[in-house]
């Protein structure tokens, strides 16, 4: 095997027989509903979406869709007057005259066939620069519609099987919205040129046209059923596809890169690609077949269908019922016709597709994929008291209870620790009371007020939060810290913030100081470290002028300096605030004024840091000394360690009242 091959590993392809497969969960119910929806209930809300569609394009430039227009119906005009003069010319090319006299008497004709040949070009050229001009712009403001609309969702939602599906289906949605102005407009074309056609025909002999319609019928509905087999089954494969983006995700991801190599994963996850790859190719392999299927039945009847109206023509003309040149001209408009028909057939199932996918973004921009925010609408202020009773939460796709029966308080100017083993619920605790998840059972209140009565993002205006993985924006320096939210006193308010939480120190490394691009190098940007990270993330929640502040493990890849500082800081910041601490470090939760320890979603103890270190007995106690025991810490230690600054002791770092937020 080459060196730079990666090596397949036995694992991938004998899954041990229980092992659960990679599969994207989708919500059963929407599948449901969308297969339910029939042929005829979709051609009834088509009209609807292309209107959607063209008011989107309406909201981007309304001069290019007016314009559009025009030029659709004109040149439908343009191509019926040019068929009127073909019926002229074949007239003239059938009559009695002489040579010389047919020319001159078709000549009139012929100008304007070749006049009306030459404008629709025209036409055709102004139509397709136009679109080429509107449709990235349409795709854009598809795209930021559903952009607000997930903005707008409840955080929750992407907890839901399904929601990621329907955000997916409303991506694609978003990208098929240009091809269906497009498309609507070439089937306007279509039928402009039908109607013109149809005009003419019906003027030579008036059953020609019903048959011809007829004719196209089944080729029609085949076409509607192949374009809906092949949505639904695209729909399906959304899951699969959605596996296989995030596997290329995690094996492009740079911060899982050098583990790729390291661990010598790049065989192994390539296989897994691979096998849902071939999920993917059978299931489309199948739909594919499905439709070609259908697609023969329609084409054979397509085919008997066209034998049995130019049978009737010929007939009409034998038996003398049509005269030979208007048979002449017969000929001219059922080419016409049954070009404009099979354009209307195929742009008509090329719409009914795309309208199933817009039927996704439409639904999901009503709706934000079920999900809507959906609160009460009080404005609350900087709270004085946040409490749970009794309170309840489970995730949506979890069997457990994430919290069950917990009930606790915190108030301004306090500090309350959350601790507990991993998978206690001490997060989960943290983002109800930041009115980031609504209660299941039991109450989650704001000064008396329940978070599910208040106007969420007014409540959130409320909130800073340090969650365990914060996020890394691609933005500035100063944007990393102000969010886009600068306060009225500008950068001396950024830079009190990055003093209080150690990323002045950051600051002043970078090239342009606070307008310095934080972003990975290949975007042109200044990478930071882990420790760098956490402490502009630190400095951002310290900036915000929130009444509750949430840490989650804030100092966890913080240096022994930086971390002695925050805690140093921390009855400072709280004076104002509310203040939620969870962290595992043991010594840093004595800075809280009381400390709930959490088990299996349950509060198991709650005191001061001398109340529970004092409970020999308390599960408290007990991760107190396992922490203790590998660094000689006395274990009967019961006094907190001093986090007050009053004793003098502030650390190396010289903080400063000053220097505090
Ligand atoms: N998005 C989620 N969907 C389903 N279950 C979840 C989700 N997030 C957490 N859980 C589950 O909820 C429970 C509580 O998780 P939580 O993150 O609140 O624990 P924690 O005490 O903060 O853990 P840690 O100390 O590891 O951070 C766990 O059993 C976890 O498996």
């Amino acid at each position: 095997m080459n060196a730079a091959t990666p090596q397949t590993h036995p694992e991938a392809q004998a899954p041990a027989e229980d092992e659960e497969e990679l599969r994207w969960l989708a919500d059963g119910r929407r599948i449901e509903a969308i297969e339910a929806i029939g042929i005829s209930a979709m051609a009834r809300r088509l009209p609807m979406l292309v209107v959607r569609a063209f008011r989107l394009g309406w909201r981007v430039d309304r001069s290019s869709v007016v314009l559009l227009l025009v030029c659709q119906v004109v040149s439908a005009v343009l191509g019926a007057t040019g068929l009127f003069a073909t019926t002229g010319t074949i007239a003239a090319l059938f009559g009695p005259e002489a040579v010389g006299d047919k020319l001159t008497r078709a000549a009139p004709s012929i100008l304007v066939i070749a006049a009306a040949a030459g404008a629709r070009a025209l036409l055709g050229i102004m139509i397709q620069t136009i679109t080429v001009h509107l449709s990235p712009r349409i795709s854009r403001e598809a795209e930021a519609a559903v952009l607000r609309a997930t903005v707008a969702a409840e955080l929750t939602a992407y907890d839901h099987a399904g929601y990621n599906d329907e955000l997916d289906a409303a991506d694609r949605g978003a990208e098929v919205c240009v091809d269906i102005v497009g498309e609507a407009q070439n089937l306007i074309a279509a039928v402009a040129s039908l109607l013109g056609a149809a005009g003419v025909l019906t003027v030579l002999h008036p059953a020609l046209l019903p048959l011809l319609v007829l004719a196209a019928l089944p080729q029609g509905i085949a076409s509607v059923h192949a374009a809906r087999v092949q949505f639904l089954a695209n729909r399906a494969a959304i899951g699969d596809r959605r596996v296989l983006a995030n596997l290329r995700w995690y094996i492009h991801l740079k911060r899982n890169a050098d583990q790729v190599r390291s661990d010598t994963m790049g065989g192994f996850l390539l296989d897994k690609y691979e096998q849902v790859g071939r999920r993917l190719d059978a299931s489309s392999r199948k739909a594919a077949m499905q439709s070609a299927r259908v697609s023969v039945v329609g084409a054979a009847a397509t085919g008997l269908g066209t034998a049995l109206v130019w049978t009737a023509m010929l007939w009409l003309v034998t038996s003398g019922r049509m005269s030979l040149p208007h048979g002449g001209a017969a000929v001219f408009a059922l080419a016409a016709v049954g070009t404009s028909l099979r354009g209307i057939v195929g742009y008509g199932a090329d719409l009914f597709r795309t309208g199933m996918y817009l039927d996704d973004w439409s639904t999901f921009l009503d709706t934000a994929g079920g999900h809507r925010l959906r609160r009460g609408t009080a404005v609350p202020q900087a709270p004085r008291r946040i409490e749970v009773e009794n309170l309840r939460y489970a995730y949506p796709s979890s069997e457990r209870t994430a919290l069950d029966g917990v009930s606790l308080h915190v108030e301004r100017g306090e500090i309350l620790a959350l601790v507990g083993e991993n998978g206690s619920g001490k997060t989960t605790l943290a983002k109800l009371l930041a009115g980031l998840y609504l209660p299941a059972g039991g109450s989650a209140r704001w000064d008396g007020r329940e978070t599910r009565d208040l106007d969420p993002h007014a409540l959130w205006q409320q909130v800073a939060v340090v969650p365990q993985d914060y996020a890394r924006w691609p933005l500035t320096c100063r944007e990393n810290i102000t969010l886009g939210q600068p306060a009225p006193d500008g950068d001396a308010a950024v830079m009190r913030a990055a003093e209080a939480s150690g990323a002045a120190e950051v600051v002043a490394k970078l090239r342009r100081g606070l307008s310095t691009l934080l972003a990975v190098e290949w975007m042109g940007g200044e990478e930071l470290s882990g420790g760098q990270w956490q402490r502009l993330a630190i400095a951002r929640a310290f900036h915000r002028e929130a009444g509750l502040l949430v840490l989650d493990e804030p100092t966890a890849a913080l240096d022994p300096r930086a971390e002695h500082r925050i805690f140093q800081n921390l009855r400072a910041v709280a004076r104002e605030r509310a203040v939620v601490l969870v962290t595992h470090r043991l010594t840093n939760v004595a800075v809280a004024d009381r400390i709930v320890v959490l088990e299996d979603g349950k509060v198991l103890q709650e005191g001061t840091f001398a109340d529970l270190v004092a409970d020999e007995s308390g599960r408290f106690r007990e991760l107190w000394d396992l922490q203790n025991e590998r660094t000689g810490v006395p274990a009967q230690r019961n006094r907190p360690p001093d986090t007050t600054g009053t004793t003098g002791t502030t650390g190396t770092t010289g903080t400063t009242e000053e220097t505090r937020p």
